[in-house]
């Protein structure tokens, strides 16, 4: 028997439209089930090989406390141009009430031109949860131990 999907949990955000918001579209999911909704640059921008810029949304938004927004960058931007955001995921916390910006860096090897109404990124709608310092003198053992970094081995598949 197909299963039913559950709705997902989703929040109003006030979006406010900045002047040079005009004619484009709010970001928007593609597909019902897009963890991401697709943000569209609102200006024109050449990025040369190497080069980074924050590129304007025309948006500002009121996020409710207790969540965040992040910045991701689209994985066909990244793998047909090298195109991504080098802060990822970008954080837009929910004080901010300025322009929200994305960094895109051009790591590809030919020029890129972003053009406003472009798909630049997507934004990912999280919940934050907070933590306060418990201090101890000791902390519990465990089998990694202080073990990190390449530790547990290289890239060779465990049995081989
Ligand atoms: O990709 C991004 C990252 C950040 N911001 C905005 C929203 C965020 O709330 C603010 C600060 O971002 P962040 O904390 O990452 O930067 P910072 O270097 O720590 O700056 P600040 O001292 O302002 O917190 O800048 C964007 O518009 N796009
Ligand atoms: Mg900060």
């Amino acid at each position: 028997m197909p299963s039913t999907p559950s709705p997902n949990p989703s929040i109003p955000i006030p979006v406010k439209r900045l002047p040079h918001f005009e004619g484009l579209e709010l970001p928007a999911y593609a597909t019902d089930g897009a963890a991401g909704m697709d943000v569209l640059a609102a200006e024109d921008v050449t990025l040369a090989p190497g080069a980074r810029h924050a590129v304007a949304t025309g948006i500002a938004v009121a996020i409710p406390h207790g969540f965040e927004i992040q910045v991701r960058p689209r994985s066909g931007l990244a793998l047909k141009h090298g195109i991504t955001v080098p802060n990822t995921p970008g954080t837009i916390d929910s004080d901010y009430r300025g322009e929200v910006k994305v960094i895109l860096i051009n790591h590809g090897v030919e020029a890129f031109d972003v053009r406003r109404g472009d798909r630049i990124a997507q934004l990912v709608v999280a919940q934050v949860t907070k933590g306060t310092w418990l201090k101890v003198d000791e902390l519990d053992e465990t089998q990694r131990g202080e073990g990190g970094f390449g530790s547990t081995g290289g890239v060779v598949a465990l049995g081989n």
